[in-house]
């Protein structure tokens, strides 16, 4: 294992200690602490306690500006000027996306089940999309509105009913491209409201604020610790955290092309993580080379930079398709198969866990934060060992149906009777015997 002055961590999967370093990377935690989880504890209690009061004090204290509860919600006339403001060429490119996006989560809906089987009985299974949905946009650094149309567009592809929008203002600004977003993606209950603050009201409803009952959207570690908190009150999607990016590349890649796909997503936040994963070394040195130079181009250079100082890694490994336990275990948010077609697809297909992957030269992960059609909320941290990104199905309950005739009953309660018996719960038994013993 090895630190270069200015660039990240460097693994080599063949040398004796490539086990016990790679598992340190891995337990690495670049997640905030427990101060963030008391403050936004102490926030959701006052708003669930306060109300429309807590709410507006910590709207002034953290985003600066005088609300009242009659100013909480941004008026049709807002939302217009606002999005008015837009420019033509950012407009076109937020409807061109969120046509793609709309167009790809129409596919992911699930279809309902309805069949007989062998024993004659009915069974099914029947979506439904929730009532309301709380849309959290960060707005606290920067603005999205793209994770505006990732969180809308499957929630009205679902079927959702109610969305209410939460976004902090700082300062009182109206982001125009958010505003647009929104608009393009048919969102029209805007509170100008963020962090702990905003997630407690739209869980626990205020005056101004009716309940919901699943909160979805981004947002930075305070946001995060309040959808914990209020998990089990409403529903929540996944918690992303820092963004992650882990590239698989072959010496015939341009060096400044994957530098920056790595750089893509260490440039949005400190705490991001960027993973190459090469063959060559001498490749790999070309590649932090051109980190470097790509760096010197970059507005964002300063939080790029430390992402990858601090969190980034090489690690050369003896064969790329043989790679996959490696990924596996990292299980990233983004994998970039930087690879001809036919190694790609192979090592795609031996990848079990990851967020998303993109294949193929001409892939880089970006056309996934924007404009491919999938979605661009994502599991990090490890977790996509066990979750998948946001989409249709966060946004649908699924009700089980089942259907007997006295036949159908006749065939599969007596077993029902005899558990029934075994597990001590006689009226159970009885429920079912009453109907199968009338003769
Ligand atoms: N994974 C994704 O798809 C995705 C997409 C977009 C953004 N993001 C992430 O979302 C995050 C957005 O964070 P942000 O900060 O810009 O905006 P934000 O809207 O999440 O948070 C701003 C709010 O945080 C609260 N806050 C700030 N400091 C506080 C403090 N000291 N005590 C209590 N509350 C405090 C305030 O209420 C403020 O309104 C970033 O980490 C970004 O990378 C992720
Ligand atoms: N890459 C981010 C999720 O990890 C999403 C995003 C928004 N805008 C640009 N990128
Ligand atoms: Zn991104």
């Amino acid at each position: 294992m090895s630190v270069d002055s200015d660039g990240p961590l460097r693994l080599d999967a063949r040398a004796p200690d490539f086990e016990t370093a790679f598992a340190a990377f891995l337990a690495r935690d670049r997640d905030s602490g427990a101060d963030v989880d008391a403050v936004a504890r102490d926030i959701v209690a006052d708003v669930r306690r306060r109300g429309d009061a807590a709410v507006i004090e910590y709207t002034t204290r953290f985003d600066r500006i005088a609300v009242t509860p009659g100013t909480l919600r941004l008026s049709a006339a807002e939302i217009d000027a606002a999005a008015s403001a837009a420019a033509p060429e950012a407009r076109a490119a937020i409807e061109f996306a969120a046509s793609r996006i709309e167009a790809y989560h129409r596919r992911l809906l699930p279809t309902d089940l309805d069949f007989v089987d062998a024993q004659g009985v009915r069974l099914g299974a029947r979506f439904t999309a929730l009532d309301a949905v709380g849309l959290y946009v960060p707005g606290g650094k920067a603005a999205y509105p793209s994770s505006l149309l990732m969180n809308a567009i499957p929630a009205k592809v679902a079927g959702v009913r109610r969305i209410a929008m939460v976004m902090p203002t700082p300062g009182g600004a109206l982001d125009p491209l958010v505003m647009c977003a929104a608009r393009v993606a048919g969102i029209d209950e805007i509170y100008r409201i963020g962090g702990a603050q905003a997630v407690a009201a739209l869980a626990y409803g205020t005056a101004t604020i009716a309940p919901v009952d699943k909160i979805v959207g981004p947002g930075n570690a305070y946001v995060a610790a309040a959808k914990r908190l209020v998990f089990g009150k409403v529903g929540i999607d996944l918690i992303a955290g820092p963004s992650e990016i882990l590239v698989v590349a072959d010496a015939a890649n341009d060096p400044s092309w994957i530098a920056a796909d790595l750089l893509s997503q260490a440039e949005h936040d400190e705490a991001a993580q960027s993973i190459l994963i090469c063959d060559d070394a001498a490749f790999a040195d070309a590649v932090c080379r051109a980190v470097t130079g790509e760096l010197k181009r970059l507005d964002t250079a300063e939080r790029a930079a430390k992402s990858w100082q601090g969190n980034g890694a090489v690690i050369l490994v003896p064969s790329l398709l043989d790679a996959a336990p490696i990924i596996d275990r990292i299980a990233a948010e983004h994998v970039e198969l930087c690879l001809e077609p036919g190694p790609a697809e192979t090592l795609m297909r031996r990848i079990r866990h990851a967020g998303a992957i993109f294949l193929g030269r001409h892939t880089p992960e970006a056309v996934g934060d924007y404009v491919a059609g999938t979605n661009h909320v994502l599991p990090t941290s490890r977790t996509a060992r066990f979750s998948s990104g946001l989409g249709v199905a966060d946004f649908l309950k699924r009700t089980s149906i089942v259907s007997c005739d006295a036949e159908a009953l006749a065939r599969i309660g007596p077993a029902a009777v005899t558990l029934a018996a075994a597990e001590g719960l006689p009226a159970h038994g009885r429920s079912v015997s009453i109907r199968t013993n009338r003769a």
